[in-house]
């Protein structure tokens, strides 16, 4: 199998990371501040890239990090540092040899601050790149509803890697999706998974357990037969997608039943275990650049379950270019059967309006 040191590293630093954030999810106070473009950063974003970054550092030391975070911040506001180095100091894998792997635990507050600044890489189209979303969805995350670890390796500009932890989704593939899962769901049995892929190899889910994974079996998209009966799934944040063009498209294809709303990049692991079938990402604003840390695992993880996944424009997502996906607008994310259906309502949608 190829990329097979790459995929466990991925498997075992996403879990681990999500108990770090599972612990904060819980807690009233997560620490929150706001960033120069005013969306929120918290401790378990933070905690989440150091723990993320050492490990991939300790296994493969020459490979670069596009990480949406960055330690700045921290070094000025010592209490919010030390707060986070309380989380990261003590959050460890349950399985020993696992945690070995990913080099045990962090020495120093420093050695954490280093490892979030390290997620600084320029990205682009040469060697061996990880992109990183220690929280995908930080709003859902405060919310109290669906978040993702996410992390995926490129290698000359090209997703071989792809690994999501979604703590707050269920274990069972055929579960509804509803859109009020999260609050209740966390470290709740039955909740909780990690879902991996590795391009030309499938893709795979398994619940994400506190300690070393095994079990799982292989996913796929499901064959929408009738498009007037697909699930539509869509952001919750209007600012992050345009809900009015969603359910124009929505109408012209003619489904039926009301969008799933949830945050972060779970709307592509729903679309690839079959949970969900439409996942539309529709601009709000025509100077947002979409960030690779946003797509780079979920796009993988669909198109290897038999789902494509372009732009809105029918263009597959370049990750060649940097950290922001500038030649694409847009995404739209169904089973391979549907998508030429489906980008042809978007694009009939869409034309319109310009
Ligand atoms: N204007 C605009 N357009 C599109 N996307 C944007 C925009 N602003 C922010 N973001 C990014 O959206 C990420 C959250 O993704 P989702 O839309 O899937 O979740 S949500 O339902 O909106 O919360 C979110 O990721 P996180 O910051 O990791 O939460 C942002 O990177
Ligand atoms: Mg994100
Ligand atoms: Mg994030
Ligand atoms: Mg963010």
């Amino acid at each position: 199998m190829a990329f097979e040191k790459e995929l466990k590293v991925a498997q075992l630093a996403v879990a681990r990371a999500s108990i770090l954030t599972k612990s904060v999810f819980a807690e009233k106070a997560k620490g929150t501040i706001s960033k120069e473009d005013k969306s929120p950063v918290t401790i378990g974003d933070y905690g989440a890239q150091a723990l993320i970054i050492a490990a991939i550092k300790h296994n493969f030391p020459e490979d670069e990090v596009v990480g949406e975070e960055e330690a700045s911040t921290l070094r000025e506001q010592k209490e919010l540092s030390s707060k986070i180095w309380n989380l990261v100091k003590d959050t460890k894998l349950s399985d020993e040899d696992s945690d070995t792997m990913l080099g045990g635990p962090l020495k120093t507050e420093d050695d954490m601050l280093n490892a979030i600044d390290a997620g600084n890489s320029a990205g682009g189209a040469k060697g061996r790149i990880w992109a990183l979303d220690p929280i995908d969805g930080t709003k859902g995350f405060l919310r109290g509803g669906q978040y993702a670890v996410c992390l995926a390796l490129m290698v000359d500009g090209d997703v071989k890697v792809g690994v999501l932890g979604c703590p707050n989704l269920p274990i069972d593939d055929s579960e509804p999706l509803k859109e009020d899962m999260g609050a209740a769901a966390t470290d709740k049995e039955g909740y909780g998974v990690l879902f991996s892929a590795v391009q030309g190899e499938g893709a795979r889910i398994q619940p994400l357990t506190r300690g070393a994974l095994s079990g799982g079996h292989s996913i796929s998209v499901k064959k929408v037969t009738d498009v007037t009966q697909a699930v539509m799934c869509e952001s919750v944040e209007a600012g992050h997608s345009s809900k009015g063009d969603n359910a124009e498209i929505a109408q012209k294809l003619g489904v039926t039943g009301k969008p799933v709303q949830m945050d972060s990049q779970a709307k592509y692991g729903s679309v690839a275990r079959g949970a969900g079938d439409i996942y539309l990402r529709l601009p709000v604003r025509k100077d947002y650049q979409e960030k690779i840390w946003d797509h780079a695992a979920g796009d993988l993880i669909v198109r290897e379950a038999g789902g494509q996944v372009t732009d809105i424009h029918g263009n597959r997502l370049n990750f060649s270019i940097g950290r922001t996906l500038r030649d694409n607008k847009g995404v739209v994310a169904t089973p391979a059967n549907i998508h030429a259906q489906v980008l042809k309502a978007v694009g009939e949608v869409l034309s319109a309006k310009i």
